[in-house]
C-alpha cells in the first residue's frame, strides 16, 4: 500500500522514555501533541531483565488524561494481576504469548474484565503462535526489539512477520490492530506501516525529542 492511500496510524507514546519525575506533565504533553493512546510498559525483572512500574502508577495517572491506556505486560505470570490493572484504568491489556502458562485463559480473562485484549510476541516467536487466539484478540503486538528496555535498534527482520500477521488478520476477518513496538522512529515507522502495522509505539523517538508534536507528526507521515 502506498503512503498516499494508507490510513493514518495510531500513535502510542511509550511512557518508559518519559521523565519519571514529571509523569503527569509528560502525559499531558503527549496528549496535547496529538497522541492517540498511551503505551505503558510493565516489567517485572523476571520475564524481562528490568523493572519499570505497576498498577499504582496507572491509577495515579488515570484521572489526568483521556488517552486510552494501552498496557503492555512483560510479567510472568500475568493472570494474578489482570484485575488490578483493569481496576487501575487499563483500556487494553496485552500479555506475552511466551509468558504462559495459559495464553487463551489470560485473553478470556481480559475480555471478561471488559477490556480490549492483546497478545505480544517476541522477535524469536513465529506469527503462527497467535493463530489460535485470533478470535479472542483486538491487538497483536509485534516486538521489533527484545523486550525489557527502551532505546534499542529496530529489528528489520521482523517486517515479514508483520506482513504475515496482516494476512492472517485479514483472513480472520476481525478488526485487529497490529502494533509495532521497539525502535520505531521516522526511518523505521514507514517500513512497519508498509508491512501492515497500524499502531506505532514509540518511546525515545517522542519523549527524547524537544517537540513532541513534531516528533509524532514525523512518525505518522514518515517525514
Ligand atoms: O515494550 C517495550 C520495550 O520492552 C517498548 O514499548 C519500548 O518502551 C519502546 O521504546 P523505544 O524503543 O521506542 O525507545
Ligand atoms: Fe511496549
Amino acid at each position: 500500500m502506498s503512503a498516499m492511500s494508507r490510513p493514518s496510524p495510531i500513535i502510542a507514546p511509550s511512557l518508559l522514555a518519559a521523565d519519571f519525575g514529571r509523569l503527569r506533565e509528560e502525559v499531558a504533553a503527549v496528549e496535547r501533541a496529538g497522541a492517540h493512546w498511551l503505551h505503558l510498559d510493565v516489567m517485572d525483572g523476571h520475564f524481562v531483565p528490568n523493572i519499570s512500574f505497576g498498577a499504582l502508577v496507572l491509577n495515579a495517572l488515570r484521572p489526568h488524561t483521556r488517552l486510552a491506556f494501552d498496557v503492555h505486560l512483560m510479567i510472568a505470570p500475568a493472570d494474578p494481576y489482570l484485575a488490578d490493572f483493569a481496576k487501575a484504568g487499563a483500556d487494553h491489556i496485552t500479555v506475552h504469548a511466551e509468558a504462559g502458562p495459559h495464553l487463551h485463559r489470560s485473553l478470556q480473562t481480559i475480555r471478561a474484565l471488559g477490556l480490549k485484549a492483546g497478545v505480544a510476541i517476541n522477535p524469536a516467536t513465529p506469527a503462527e503462535a497467535v493463530r489460535h487466539v485470533l478470535d479472542l484478540v483486538d491487538i497483536v503486538n509485534v516486538m521489533t526489539v527484545n523486550p525489557g528496555f527502551g532505546g534499542q535498534s529496530f529489528l528489520a527482520g521482523q517486517l515479514p512477520k508483520i506482513a504475515e500477521l496482516r494476512r492472517m488478520v485479514t483472513e480472520a476477518g476481525r478488526d485487529i490492530r497490529i502494533e509495532t513496538d521497539g525502535g520505531i522512529d521516522a526511518a523505521s515507522a514507514p517500513r512497519a506501516l508498509e508491512a501492515g502495522a497500524d499502531v506505532l509505539i514509540a518511546g525515545s523517538a517522542i519523549f527524547g525529542k524537544p517537540d513532541y508534536a513534531a516528533a509524532i507528526a514525523a512518525l505518522g507521515t514518515g517525514d
